[in-house]
């Protein structure tokens, strides 16, 4: 089931970024001295086209280790499931669970071609072993929460391309968490949306970390504003953290 973090105290770390520097084909494009991040806070990432927005996100959950052409260095120290994990320490075994705890939604929507409802429980039947009545209730709940079950509980077996750009975006949302993440890394997840459809993901974000740590990317000051209670530089590569806002 996915649960509820909202008893704890304000502004508790839960992640610690240390002489983090990433290469991609040899070319150090992103350094980190230091950052924290908080329990169920809403940290923005902001910063030009280029200056290792996504780089930076996907070294939170080793998604770089994916390219060929990176290389890491450094430490990342993450509380998932209660311990403090070294992610970069895990071994290549230990990454399929670090991404389902630290769980990534991207810039463009990007559903499975096929159903819905299978776009909800292939990821799931691939990570956890469930019974039927524990899956339909996951699923329900993860699209609760990405604020989409009411539009598409009575036609789960349509194909997931046939959704609208948003209800497409919310479903990779609902995807992610039904893979019970603690932390949530968004990459511009409004980038592809219009304006309306852009204040409904900006809050359900905001619900969302009543439940969630959240590192989003965004380009725009009025979304920073609306949505962050941290905010991330990202400039030349060089992240760092801004004051609380
Ligand atoms: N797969 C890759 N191989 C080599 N270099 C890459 C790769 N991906 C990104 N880069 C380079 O790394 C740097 C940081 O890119 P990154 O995508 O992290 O920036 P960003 O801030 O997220 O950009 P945007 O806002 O345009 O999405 C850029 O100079 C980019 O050209």
């Amino acid at each position: 089931m996915i649960h509820s973090n909202k008893s704890m105290p304000a502004n508790k770390i839960i992640g610690n970024v240390s002489e983090l520097e990433v290469a991609l084909d040899n070319k150090v494009v992103i350094k980190c001295d230091q950052l924290e991040i908080y329990q169920n806070k809403i940290h923005v990432l902001t910063g030009p086209s280029g200056s290792g927005k996504s780089t930076f996100l996907r070294a939170l959950n080793r998604l770089n280790d994916c390219l060929s052409n990176a290389r890491t260095r450094g430490s990342i120290c993450l509380q998932i499931d209660g311990k403090e994990t070294s992610i970069d320490k895990l071994k290549p075994t230990q990454l399929p669970h670090l991404r389902r705890k630290v769980g990534m939604v991207f810039q463009s929507p990007n559903p499975l071609p096929v159903s819905i409802e299978k776009n909800m429980l292939l990821p799931l039947r691939a990570a956890y072993k469930l019974s039927k009545p524990e899956e339909q209730e996951i699923t329900q709940q993860a699209l609760q929460l990405a604020g989409l079950w009411h539009e598409v509980k009575d036609r789960m077996h349509l194909a997931a391309d046939k959704l609208s750009g948003g209800q497409q975006q919310r479903l990779c949302l609902a995807r992610t968490l039904a893979l019970q993440p603690e932390i949530l890394l968004l990459d511009e997840p409004t980038a592809s949306l219009d304006p309306q459809m852009t204040e409904q993901i900006e809050d359900t974000i905001l619900q969302l970390a009543d439940r969630f740590t959240i590192v989003t990317v965004s380009h725009s000051l009025a979304q920073t504003s609306k949505l962050a209670d941290f905010i991330i530089k990202a400039e030349d590569g060089i992240i760092s953290a801004s004051q609380p806002t």
